[in-house]
C-alpha cells in the first residue's frame, strides 16, 4: 500500500472515532431533561479530589442501616451523611432520571415525563391548592415536583433541602422555568425547620421524610408549621405487609434499598399512620398508589439496564479522560445496584415508594407529646 493511501486511511479512521466517541459523549449521555451532559456531572459541593473518599465514607456509614436510627449519635450524624450522599447523585440523577427525584406509577401510551407529572398533581389535587395559599415542600430536591404544583395550582411554594448544591440547581430550573416569583427554595434540616410556627397553609413531601432516623421529628416539626386546618400529604418509602422479617431474600431486597438510598431503616406500612396521629393529624384518607389498577413503578428501572451500561462505559472514559472525578463510576454502581434490589423490591410486592397518607392539622391543634418513635 503506498504511504499517502495508509495516511488517508490513518486520518479517515482518526477523524470517524473522533466523530463516534463526540457523539457517544455528547449525544448519548445527553440528560433525559435537558441540562445536564455526562460531561457535565458535577459531584455536588465536593471538590474533585474528594469525591472518592467521601463515598467510601459514606458507604462505610450506611453499611448497616437499622443501627443508625437506634443509636442516638449515629443517628445525628445522618442528615451530614444524607447531604453528601445528595453531594454525589443529584448530577447523576438529574443526568439519567430528571429533575423530580422520585418514582411514579406507570401510566399506559404516556411518557414517563407525563406519568411523573401526573403524580406530582395529585398532590396539589389532594391538597386542593390555590393561588393564595403558602406551601411547604419538605425535601424539595432540585424542585421538579414543586413546579409542576405551583404551575397547576398557581400556589406559592417554599422548599427545603438538606443539600447547598440541590438549592443552587432548583433556583436556576425555577428562574429558566419563569416559576421563581412563586417558588423559593430554602436550605436546612427538616428535623428542626426554620419557620415559624402556623406558617403554611398546606404542606406535602414525596419520597423525602423516608430520611429521618425517627417519622415522628419530621412530621412534629411539619405539624408545627402548619396553620391549624391545614393538610398535609405524604408519599411514603414502606415495606408492605408481604414482607417477612424471617425471609433472607426479602432482608437482603430491602437492606440492599436501605444501603444505597441513605436510608435509617424502611418503616412498615402500619408506622405511618400511628405516627401521624401521633404528633397530633387527623389520618383523612391512607392508601398505597403502587397497587393496580397503577402500573408498576419499577419498569422505568428495568428499562435502564441497557442505559446502565452505555452510561458505565462513558463514565470509565470520562474518568480516565479527567473530565470527570474518579469517584463517579462507583457512585454509578451503586445506584445500578440500588435499582436492581428496588425492582425486586416492586416486583415481590414487599417494598413501596407511593404509600400515601393526607392528613389534617385539627382546628383546635392539641400540642404533640414526648417523644421517641
Ligand atoms: C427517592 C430516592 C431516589 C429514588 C430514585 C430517583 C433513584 C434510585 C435509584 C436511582 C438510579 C438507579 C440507576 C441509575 C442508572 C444506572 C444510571 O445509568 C442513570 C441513573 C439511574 C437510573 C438512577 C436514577 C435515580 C434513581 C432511580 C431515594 C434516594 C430516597
Ligand atoms: C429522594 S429526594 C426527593 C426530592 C423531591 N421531593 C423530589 O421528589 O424530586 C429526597 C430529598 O430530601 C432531602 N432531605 C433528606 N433529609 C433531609 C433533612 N434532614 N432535611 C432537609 N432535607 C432533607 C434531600 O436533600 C432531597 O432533596
Amino acid at each position: 500500500m503506498e504511504a499517502s493511501t495508509s495516511a488517508t486511511l490513518l486520518w479517515t479512521g482518526a477523524v470517524v472515532a473522533l466523530g463516534l466517541g463526540y457523539w457517544f459523549v455528547c449525544m448519548m449521555g445527553a440528560a433525559e431533561v435537558k441540562g445536564k451532559r455526562a460531561a457535565e456531572l458535577k459531584m455536588g459541593s465536593i471538590t474533585r479530589g474528594d469525591v472518592h473518599a467521601r463515598y467510601s465514607q459514606y458507604w462505610s456509614f450506611f453499611r448497616r442501616p437499622k443501627e443508625l436510627s437506634a443509636s442516638a449519635t449515629a443517628a445525628a450524624n445522618v442528615p451530614n451523611i444524607i447531604n453528601t450522599y445528595y453531594d454525589l447523585i443529584t448530577d447523576i440523577t438529574e443526568w439519567g432520571w430528571g429533575q423530580s427525584i422520585h418514582f411514579s406509577p406507570a401510566v399506559p401510551a404516556r411518557s414517563h415525563r407525563d406519568a411523573t407529572r401526573l403524580h406530582e398533581e395529585r398532590v396539589a389535587d389532594l391538597l386542593s391548592l390555590r393561588p393564595q395559599h403558602r406551601v411547604l415542600d419538605v425535601g424539595c430536591g432540585v424542585g421538579g415536583p414543586m413546579r409542576a404544583i405551583a404551575a397547576r395550582s398557581g400556589a406559592h411554594i417554599v422548599g427545603i433541602t438538606i443539600n447547598q448544591y440541590q438549592v443552587g440547581r432548583a433556583r436556576a430550573h425555577n428562574r429558566k422555568a419563569g416559576l421563581d416569583g412563586r417558588c423559593e427554595v430554602v436550605c436546612g434540616n427538616f428535623l428542626e425547620m426554620p419557620f415559624e410556627d402556623a406558617s403554611f397553609d398546606a404542606a406535602y413531601s414525596i419520597e423525602a421524610t423516608c430520611h429521618a432516623p425517627h417519622l415522628e421529628d419530621v412530621y412534629g416539626e411539619i405539624f408545627r408549621a402548619l396553620k391549624p386546618g391545614g393538610m398535609y400529604v405524604t408519599y411514603e418509602w414502606v415495606t408492605t405487609p408481604l414482607y417477612r422479617a424471617d425471609d433472607a431474600g426479602h432482608v437482603e431486597t430491602v437492606h440492599g434499598i436501605e444501603r444505597g438510598s441513605a436510608l435509617p431503616g424502611i418503616r412498615a406500612q402500619e408506622d405511618i399512620g400511628r405516627t401521624a396521629r401521633k404528633v397530633g393529624f387527623e389520618v383523612v384518607e391512607e392508601r398505597d398508589l403502587a397497587l393496580p389498577p397503577a402500573g408498576p413503578w419499577w419498569v422505568r428501572l428495568k428499562m435502564g439496564r441497557l442505559a446502565y451500561w452505555r452510561n458505565h462505559i462513558l463514565l470509565s472514559v470520562l474518568t480516565f479522560l479527567r473530565i470527570a472525578p474518579r469517584g463517579v463510576v462507583e457512585v454509578h454502581d451503586m445506584l445500578y445496584e440500588t435499582a436492581i434490589h428496588l425492582t425486586r423490591g416492586g416486583e415481590t410486592g414487599i417494598f413501596t415508594p407511593m404509600h400515601m397518607i393526607l392528613c389534617r392539622k385539627p382546628l383546635l391543634a392539641a400540642a404533640r407529646d414526648g417523644a421517641g418513635n
